[in-house]
């Protein structure tokens, strides 16, 4: 069986290295010829845990290959996947030019029956526009070619990406075709050997899981940071009201931590994207509009800490800053909330200087010579007034305190992410503010 895959982003690379890794013939096609050069000199363009090894193996059993060709691709293939970038546009909304213009490529090229299957994240109505699309390029070329679209959303997350694509929770496939419902269950029988469940259901309805899912997992979110925030101000804390909600099997112990806001390439802009669709079919989500701007106000929670410890006086200052990506094991900076405390450091006239175990380089792509960068944590920390955990890299866990008392000028660490023992920083006279915990004042 062959497929081909368009787009070598996160989610076109994970899934067509995974997909060669069950013995399928995969082609990934993308437009960006500096990333095809370097997939086709054996290097990846993105970090993602255990990717790097899947690739190699395939690459040399011949069965994963990478060209900017499209045409060549498509011959003998029995399934394209869609899997290119969905930016908001300027007024929120998914920008759909990326799949659409992919789609019209398959139009122009295709010869064979084809199922076309969406992996992107894409508003509802979508299917219908990208059918239209492939149509479109038939016509102008005089042929009938017959094709199935099929709706068919990624679920993986950065960082653990490549498991998440090899043992999925369940495989969303939106289609009205028998064949294309022939072929995805073809190809997703080896993921689900542990039970879980391919769902078939309607294109509308597949969109929308899609949607509802990383919006409702965006609430848990939002609800939590609120809920952290209040703790802070009514001295319960956050730590303890997590556990105890969480141990309720309905509200569930995933997805419940507080932290400096949710950020990444997707939950800020598909929450605003279900926003932009429910107002253009008048029905506006109240909930999720609150989620957004309490995201947007958390994201500034841990500077305000700062600003009120130093009494707003942050000028002249230096801050170690202890992860920069979205999350731990990417190296993916989309929105994330380092930069929104950088920006807000920089502007009150602080120095930044920042460690991240591996998205330093794509930092200095976009802040450049705005922040210092470290050679690690510890060198971070050289007469600074203060540890900024944004990101909770396990390698931040269980720090040496003793050298860090040595190196820095002020013991206060602003913990993002809650991942010190309050007490044993008490005991070490170390000033500390968490989120929705009491902090340790020494
Ligand atoms: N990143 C994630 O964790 C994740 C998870 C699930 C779903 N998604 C969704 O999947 C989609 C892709 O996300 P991503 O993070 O992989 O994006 P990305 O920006 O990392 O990669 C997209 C790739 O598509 C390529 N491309 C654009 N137009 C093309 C064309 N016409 N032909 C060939 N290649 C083309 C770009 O050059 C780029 O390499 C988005 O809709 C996103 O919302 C992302
Ligand atoms: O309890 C939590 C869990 C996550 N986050 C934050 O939420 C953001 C997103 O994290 P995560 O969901 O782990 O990473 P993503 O790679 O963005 O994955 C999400 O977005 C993908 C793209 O749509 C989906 O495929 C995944 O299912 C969905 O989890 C990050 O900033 C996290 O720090 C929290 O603040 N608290």
């Amino acid at each position: 069986m062959k497929i081909t895959v368009i787009g070598t982003g996160y989610v076109g690379l994970v899934s067509g290295t995974c997909f060669a890794e069950t013995g399928v013939q995969v082609v990934c096609v993308d437009v960006d010829e500096h990333k095809i050069k370097m997939l086709n000199n054996g290097k990846i363009p993105i970090y993602e845990p255990g990717l790097e090894d899947i690739y190699k193996r395939n690459v040399e059993k011949g069965r994963l290959s990478f060209t900017t060709d499209l045409k060549s691709s498509l011959e003998n293939s029995e399934a394209v996947f869609i899997a290119v970038g969905t930016p908001p546009d300027e007024d929120g909304s998914a920008d759909l030019k990326y799949v659409l213009g992919a789609s019209s490529e398959i139009g122009k090229h295709m010869d064979h029956y084809i199922v076309v299957a969406t992996k992107s994240t894409v508003p509802v109505g979508t299917s219908v526009k990208v059918k239209a699309a492939i149509q479109k390029e038939l016509q102008k070329r005089e042929v009938e070619i017959p094709f199935d679209v099929a709706s068919n959303p990624e679920f993986l997350k950065e960082g653990s990406a490549v498991q998440d694509f090899l043992r999925p929770d369940r495989i969303i496939i939106g289609t009205e075709s028998e064949q294309a419902i022939k072929v995805m269950k073809k190809l997703y029988k080896p993921f689900l050997l542990n039970g879980h469940p391919i769902l078939f259901m309607d294109i509308t309805s597949s969109e929308m899981t899609k949607y509802a899912a990383n919006s409702m997992l965006a609430t848990r979110i939002s609800f939590i940071n609120e809920i952290a925030n209040l703790c802070e101000i009514v001295g319960a804390d956050i730590d303890a009201v997590r556990r105890g909600i969480g141990s309720d099997p309905r509200i569930g112990n995933k997805f419940l931590y507080p932290g400096t806001g949710y950020g990444g390439s997707c939950f800020p802009k598909d929450v605003q994207a279900l926003i932009r669709t429910a107002n253009e079919k008048g029905y506006p989500l109240e909930i999720l509009k609150a989620v957004e701007s309490v995201n947007n106000r958390q994201k500034s929670t841990l500077y305000q800490k700062i600003f009120n410890h130093f009494g707003g006086k942050l000028k002249g200052l230096k801050f170690a800053m202890w992860g920069l990506a979205f999350k731990p094991k990417t190296d993916d900076m989309r929105e994330a909330p380092s930069l929104v405390i950088i920006e807000k450091l920089i502007e009150a006239g602080a120095e930044v200087v920042a460690y991240d175990p591996v998205a330093m380089k794509e930092a200095k792509r976009i802040l450049g010579n705005k922040i210092g960068y470290a050679k690690d944590e510890y060198d971070a920390c050289i007469d600074s007034d203060g540890i900024i955990l944004v990101t909770e890299w396990p390698e931040f866990r269980l720090p040496n305190f003793r050298v860090l008392e040595r190196l820095l000028k002020n013991k206060i660490i602003f913990d993002g992410r809650n991942i010190y023992d309050r007490a044993e920083l008490e005991e070490m006279n170390f000033t500390y503010y968490p989120i929705g915990r009491k902090p340790v004042k020494s």
